[in-house]
């Protein structure tokens, strides 16, 4: 059964175009199309109102019975319904009809069917780890493909005329077609398309149920994993992926799971690491490394093909990675275009690569320490898969926007490449696939070549204002339904994978740290046995005894250190590495402040050390954030004892105020003289005031205004009232109204006063308290920020990159050197040109016979005759000038030639866009 897009949202019917009755119980199964046929697809009404997933209605669905992929035999084949649509409306119908496509493919739909209860199955089995093998295993299927029709928009709403139903989704939720209505309103052809997945509606949960939740766990699993969105432009794609805080999209979802799946399977120990690139105008940005520009791709036969440099963050828990994906989304460039307020500008990639290995005690055997050979047959390699999480930019009409229009012609380039690539993939065998003409299907090419397995998910418009780009998605749906994948689990079995390399690295810390601790046991042995020796030399005996156990003592303090950095490293490294139990404990412990770790990758796949220096910076940092938490709890005590003071006074009861002040002075932490002076000098304030009420003398108004002013004016001269504090009669302060012997207006009065500067006391001390916590947030800022330059600048110093840019400064001093040799040598020759010149017009004009060349190498021999050597030298400059025109000449034809290149490169680049843009237009 087919509903209507607006039915499946419970979107209220404005008005019914056909006879077809609303209720449940009512069938339109019946209703004849305008062909006279009985159509598949619903005819649907316009909609009026933006439909919440809750507000869906199963009573509003449309009771069409359809067909069910499983009994195609109950339905005409699709084929000929379109053709009969077909037939129909071009023949009382002027507009051109759309040529029949290829409509639903039931063999490859049935195929996927198969292979997701086979999937499913998988699913539910035990994981391979508990058998573990070398062996590559392998999963044949088609790529998952899922529609999702998004509800309409406001704009979309606002349309003259209302929304009208352009899609329609069969009841079982695997097909799309034009809805009825539409069809005949628009005299469209019939279409059918059959996907894995039709799906409307906001809900993310069931879309990631459904289209991902598997293909994530297989990752976890071993398999490579390749998600993304596709559609045009504002058609939902980012809403999918990332979602919203009320619907989180696919990516955080997936995240949840990856920990999820580490939490529930105890027998496997893992290590996550995660990457976010973005390819903007056809050049990869690395999101959590801005500065770093223009990636490159690479490719070799181990880690097939690969971006580098990239950076790439060790995670631990799920907020971080959350937090890493922020900072990431940050960088992205988003702007507002003419068809959505936040369009992605490029095409993003997050990655995360999970490594993971057979914890359980028969897996690894032999000494970890032992280096294995890669291929050898170990129980203990360790698996690793890349799971792509990827949110592709829209394609788009053109924008009225100069800059949004060349974003658009790299942005429609790359996804119609995408296209011609997975067209070639399904209709060619053995043709050439053009992976290589754009960035993304270079980056996609092991998705896509069929090493992973693939969901991807369509969105499209419901609005007819979008029918064409969406009729676009739909097709390339269904081609790329078509591509089979086969995902092989990935085994590595020598310390290329990072848990193997930590694994062996904490081996051989804790074997340095038992060395440490013998060694530490026969030092003490030592100096016991020498302090047993005793007889004539005593004297002599004492005093080396004395120097042994001083030598004694500093090599224990130094043990100490290095064993204490021994375990530091080695529960850092641990804490890396991810178990059941690890990552369980974590969900319960509220998280700790992250510690970002970052491993630059080196182009042949080596992972580079991480840097000591950040270590040392991230433990210092660690106690200045612990100085100031410390220093934070001091003022929040001295906050909740004021408070208390002004609460027991509030309520009329006696304060000590001396013993208040004892204790805010008696804190370990080096008291803030300032502040405390401050605190004192409004206390003794509070004081005076408790004397005019004593004494009753002063109880006036004038009186207490004053006295308010000059407790205003404390702050400037607290050090001369804070000495004042030796007068007992002035340690307690009584607020009660009923103690005093005159309970006139003047006491209430009093009681307000000092109430007021009993709160406006403490509000001071929050101020003072919210500085001190601003001040703590920005040195965290500054402190992070810090470590973050040092981390890049050490990454940097360690990369391939700095590397080659030192090898290129070397090639360039040396070619510099040589050049300026040249130059020398060059430089000699016309001196000595010159000289010869001089010397031949000397020796014209004096009469004598011009000096033989001998003595000069390399000279032509000059002619004899004062004409012919005077016309030689002139001939000379002549040529020396020619030389110079001609060289300025080329110079300048040169320069010419590259501005137009460059003008040429930069027509044919928009040339192309704007072919893209047509050929996307009308791609089929
Ligand atoms: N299924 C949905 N339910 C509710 N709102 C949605 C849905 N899909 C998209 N939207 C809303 O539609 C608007 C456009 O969606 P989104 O930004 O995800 O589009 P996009 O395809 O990523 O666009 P672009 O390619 O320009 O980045 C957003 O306001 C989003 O919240």
């Amino acid at each position: 059964m087919l509903k209507s897009v607006a039915d499946r949202l419970g979107i209220p019917h404005s008005s019914s175009s056909s006879s077809l009755s609303r209720s449940p119980s009512s069938s339109r199964a019946t209703s004849p199309n305008p062909s006279g046929r009985t159509s598949v697809f619903s005819s649907s009404s316009s909609s009026s109102s933006v439909a919440s997933p809750s507000s869906r209605s199963p009573s509003r669905q449309q009771q069409i019975p359809k067909p069910s992929s499983a009994t195609p035999s109950s339905l005409a084949p699709p084929g000929q319904q379109s053709a009969s649509g077909i037939r129909k409306i071009s023949v009382s119908s002027p507009m051109p009809v759309l040529p029949p496509l290829a409509a639903h493919d039931h063999s490859s739909l049935a195929t996927s069917v198969a292979n997701a209860a086979q999937y499913q199955d998988h699913a539910t089995t035990p994981s391979p780890s508990a058998a573990p093998s070398t062996s590559k295993t392998e999963k044949t299927e088609n790529v998952t493909v899922t529609v999702r029709i998004r509800p309409f928009s406001n704009s979309e709403l606002r349309v003259a005329g209302g929304p009208t139903d352009v899609w329609a989704v069969s009841d079982d939720g695997s097909r799309i077609g034009y809805a009825d209505d539409y069809a005949v309103q628009a005299r469209r052809a019939m279409v059918d398309y059959g996907y894995d997945h039709a799906l409307t509606g906001s809900d993310n949960e069931l879309i990631y149920g459904t289209s991902v939740k598997n293909l994530v766990q297989s990752a976890m699993e071993g398999y490579n994993g390749t998600v993304f969105a596709y559609g045009q432009t504002s058609s939902g794609k980012t809403y999918t992926m990332s979602g919203t805080e009320d619907q989180p999209g696919i990516t955080p979802r997936a995240v949840e799971d990856v920990f999820k799946y580490i939490r529930q399977n105890s027998d496997r120990e893992f290590l996550l690491r995660v990457s976010y690139l973005e390819i903007y105008n056809e050049s990869i940005r690395d999101l959590l490394s801005p500065e770093a520009i223009d990636l490159r791709i690479h490719e070799d036969r181990r880690r097939g093909v690969y971006v580098s440099p990239l950076k790439e963050e060790i995670v631990t828990t799920p907020s971080q990675v959350m937090r890493i994906i922020e900072r990431g989304d940050y960088q992205r460039h988003v702007s507002s275009t003419d068809f959505n307020a936040h369009s992605s500008r490029s095409h993003s990639i997050f990655q995360i690569v999970i490594e993971s290995r057979d914890r359980s005690p028969g897996a690894t055997t032999g000494s970890p320490t032992v280096r294995k050979p890669l291929g050898a047959k170990s129980a203990s390699a360790v698996r690793v898969s890349q799971l792509n999480l990827i949110d592709l930019a829209g394609s788009e009409k053109a924008s009225t926007d100069v800059e949004r229009r060349k974003e658009g012609a790299f942005i429609n380039k790359s996804l119609l490449t995408l296209g011609t690539v997975i067209s070639k993939l399904t209709e060619e065998k053995g043709a050439h696939i053009p992976y290589r003409d754009s960035k993304l299907t270079r980056i996609l090419q092991s998705s896509l070549n069929g090493s992973a397995r693939v969901s991807v998910i369509c969105t499209i418009s419901p609005s007819h204002l979008n029918v064409e780009e969406s009729h676009n998605t739909l097709k390339f749906a269904a081609r790329v339904k078509k591509v089979v994948t086969k995902a092989q689990t990935n085994q590595v079995m020598d310390d290329k994978a990072l848990l193997e390399k930590y694994r062996r690295e904490i081996s051989e810390l804790k074997a340095q740290l038992m060395m440490t601790a013998a060694g530490e046991a026969a030092g003490a042995n030592a100096s016991g046995a020498k302090a047993a020796v005793g007889g004539k030399q005593q004297a002599e005996l004492s005093s080396l005894l004395q120097k042994e156990r001083l030598k004694h003592e500093e090599e224990m303090v130094e043990m100490n250190m290095v064993r204490n950095a021994l375990k530091e490293r080695i529960d850092h490294l641990t804490k890396l590495i991810l178990t059941s139990q690890s990552v369980n404990s974590r969900a319960t412990v509220p998280e700790q402040a992250a510690t970002r770790y970052t491993v630059e990758t080196s182009s042949d796949g080596t992972v580079l050390e991480f840097p000591k220096e950040i270590e040392s910076r991230l433990a210092r940092k660690d106690t200045m954030v612990r100085q100031l938490q410390t220093e934070l709890e001091v003022e929040q005590e001295k906050v909740a004892l004021m408070r208390a003071a002004l609460e027991k006074a509030a309520k009329g009861e006696v304060v000590d105020l001396e013993r208040t002040l004892a204790k805010l002075e008696m804190n370990p932490v080096a008291p803030r003289d300032k502040f405390l002076m401050e605190k004192r000098a409004s206390i003794m304030n509070l004081t005076e005031l408790e004397h005019l009420d004593a004494g009753g003398e002063n109880g006036d108004l004038a009186a207490l205004l004053a006295l308010q002013k000059k407790q205003e004016g404390t702050t400037s001269q607290t050090q001369s009232i804070g000495t004042a504090m030796d007068d007992d009669s002035r340690s307690l302060l009584v607020l009660a109204p009923g103690d005093s012997d005159d309970e006139g207006e003047g006491t209430n009065a009093l009681s307000i006063a000092k109430s007021a500067a009993l709160e406006s006391e403490l509000l001071e001390m929050r101020s003072e308290l919210q500085s001190l916590r601003q001040a703590k947030r920005e040195l965290e800022i500054v402190v992070v920020d810090q470590e973050k330059k040092l981390e890049d600048m050490v990454a940097f110093e360690d990369s391939d990159e700095f590397r080659n840019l030192v090898l290129e400064l070397e090639e360039q001093r040396e070619r510099i050197v040589v050049l300026e040799e040249e130059k020398e040598m060059a430089f000699n020759t016309i001196t000595e040109l010159r000289n010869q010149v001089r010397k031949l017009e000397y020796a014209r004009s004096s009469g004598t016979p011009p000096p033989s060349s001998g003595g000069m190498a390399g000279v032509p021999t000059m002619p004899s005759t004062p004409n012919s050597s005077a016309a030689e030298g002139s001939r000379i400059r002549e040529l020396e000038l020619m030389a110079q025109k001609e060289k300025r000449l080329r110079m300048s034809e040169q320069s010419r030639n590259m501005g137009r290149i460059a003008s040429l490169e930069a027509e044919l680049t928009m040339v192309k866009a704007e072919l893209s843009v047509r050929n996307l237009a009308g791609y089929s």
